[in-house]
């Protein structure tokens, strides 16, 4: 496989079950080492690194909303411990006592009533509420690429919806190059400027911008049946 990500690319990522869909995002994460080939991110040859040393460039957010979030820990510690993660000194340079205020105002913007749920324990919350932070985490350190692991797939169709809509408000402040895995066809029609279809283990499709646009969920059906 060959595929080069354009910074600022938001490319939605489909393909049959067994395509080879999570092991593309697993490879560039860092969760599996590639045989053979290279990976660079960002600039930097990351192919045999870490997951904690790709970490300062990629973010994820998983299919099960408990993978991003520490369950015993409330809204706010987690916060803190995603922004100790970025190393961002702007962020760390506001003072303790400014904290609660700040992380109500970076809440609010999900939509999701958590702004006044601070100090609840994340295991609490809804999945929808849990996913929607696990996405304000991942992208705190404005990452130079946010993988979406079918982040939306366990949500039920209303927060499903609610999720995607705060993804691309995200992305789109954010200018964020991103990567997302979806089976939702309207999804990835909808959502991104480029879409890439897989099938064993090679691009089987990749278009963006205008051909994209002009793409039908017809199209992309004829091409899963060949
Ligand atoms: N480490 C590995 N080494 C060799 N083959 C692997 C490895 N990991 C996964 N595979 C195989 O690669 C193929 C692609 O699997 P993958 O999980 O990437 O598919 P997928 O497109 O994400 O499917 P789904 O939509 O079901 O999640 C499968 O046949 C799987 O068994």
């Amino acid at each position: 496989m060959n595929l080069t990500i354009e910074p600022g690319d938001f490319v939605s990522v489909i393909g049959n079950n067994g395509a080879g869909k999570s092991t593309l995002l697993n490879t560039i994460a860092g969760t599996l080492t590639p045989d053979a080939g290279e990976l660079m991110v960002a600039g930097h040859r990351v192919t045999k690194r870490s997951v904690a040393y790709r970490s300062r460039w990629v973010s994820r957010v998983f299919q099960d909303p408990k993978m991003g979030t520490a369950g015993e820990l409330s809204v706010a510690q987690n916060l803190t411990l995603a922004e100790k993660h970025t190393g961002s000194l702007s962020l760390r340079r506001y003072r303790r006592a400014d904290q609660a205020k700040r992380y109500a105002t970076l809440l609010a913007s999900l939509n999701m009533g958590l702004e006044h749920r601070l100090t609840t324990q994340v295991k609490y919350l809804s999945g929808g509420q849990r996913q929607a932070l696990s996405l304000l985490m991942a992208t705190l350190s404005q990452p130079q690429l946010l993988l979406l692991d079918e982040h939306t797939a366990a949500l039920d169709p209303q927060t499903s919806k609610e999720v995607m809509a705060l993804t691309e408000a995200i992305v789109t402040k954010q200018h964020l190059t991103t990567m997302m895995i979806t089976h939702k066809l309207s999804d990835a029609l909808t959502y991104g400027n480029r879409l890439v279809m897989v099938q064993d283990g090679q691009i089987k499709l990749d278009v963006r911008g205008e051909a994209k646009a002009r793409l039908q969920a017809s199209d992309l059906m004829g091409l899963f049946s060949d």
